[in-house]
């Protein structure tokens, strides 16, 4: 059994267009699943839709089902938010472009840290502090001391993105949603928050679904790639297969427009 089985998933918008259409792919435990498109092909809503957490007043069909180990499997498309609430942290997470999105401007960065972990770990006082110090230290920020006791707006743009991964995975959650996690960063850090986050999901075995327009980002993070147009899946196969023989012209496009997936396919491992 899949840990994310999509099947048949459409979204509609309040005036009745077809934004996401009739999509279906799965995520295994482990696998790595990279959906990439133009802006606007639907993948944030596709991403959206997963977590339970579609604008108000858009209309969802189709089936989303996710499996975490230790917890019921749940439908997602339906369900009362009080039981997707349970599942959210847990059996799937989000990163999305923006940190500041997750975070709150108004609480030191230590304490927005320390809530998960409290939360699902069930960590009070030493323990509680040392967890929070050892999770900014493994999403590589030096001097995790100085960065819990900052206000989000005191640290860079690049530190705010480790610091959302670094909440997100406090949940040990069993599949991460990253939405374009590295677009808003500056060139320079874009590769090192990639990587990192690369080499955390692998360390932990976890499940990934990474969201991107970019093909030469995907090749380096994912195993496979589900190409969307339009609210729809136009082609799919793993990394490899996309970049040397894309089926559709859009792939192709997609493909002469990656500025450096020769760089990035070299960057993965055999
Ligand atoms: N709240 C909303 N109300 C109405 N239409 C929306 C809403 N959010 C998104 N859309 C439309 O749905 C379509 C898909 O949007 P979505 O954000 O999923 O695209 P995307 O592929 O993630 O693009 P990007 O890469 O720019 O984030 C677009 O046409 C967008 O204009």
């Amino acid at each position: 059994m899949s840990l994310l089985t999509v099947n048949g998933l459409s979204v509609h918008s309040p005036d009745g267009r077809a934004l996401v259409r009739d999509l279906s792919f799965s995520i295994g435990p482990g696998e790595r699943l990279g959906l990439i498109g133009e802006s606007g092909s639907g993948k944030s809503l596709t991403a959206l839709a997963i977590m339970g957490l579609l604008p108000a007043g858009m209309t969802v069909s189709g089936s989303v089902v996710l499996d975490a180990p230790g917890m019921p499997a749940t439908e997602v498309v339906g369900a009362p938010s009080r039981r997707l609430d349970r599942l959210r942290g847990r059996a799937a997470t989000t990163v999305f472009q923006e940190p500041l999105t997750a975070l709150d401007p108004l609480m030191r960065v230590g304490r927005q840290v320390a809530e998960p972990l409290r939360r699902w770990r069930g960590l009070r006082g030493a323990a509680l502090r040392e967890a929070t110090l050892s999770a900014l230290t493994e999403v590589r920020l030096s001097d995790p001391e100085r960065i819990a006791r900052a206000y989000p707006h005191e640290i860079s743009g690049g530190q705010r993105q480790r610091v959302a991964i670094a909440m997100a995975l406090a949940c040990e959650p069993a599949l991460l949603i990253a939405d374009e996690p590295t677009t808003a960063l500056d060139v320079s850090v874009q590769a090192d928050v990639l990587s990192l986050l690369a080499n955390l999901i692998a360390a932990r075995g976890m499940s990934l679904l990474f969201i991107t327009h970019d093909l030469a980002v995907v090749a380096g993070v994912t195993d496979r790639v589900l190409v969307m147009r339009d609210g729809t899946a136009v082609e799919s196969g793993t990394v490899l297969d996309i970049v040397t023989a894309p089926r559709e012209p859009y792939t192709r496009d997609l493909v002469d427009s990656a500025r450096t997936f020769d760089e990035a396919l070299n960057r993965r491992k055999p």
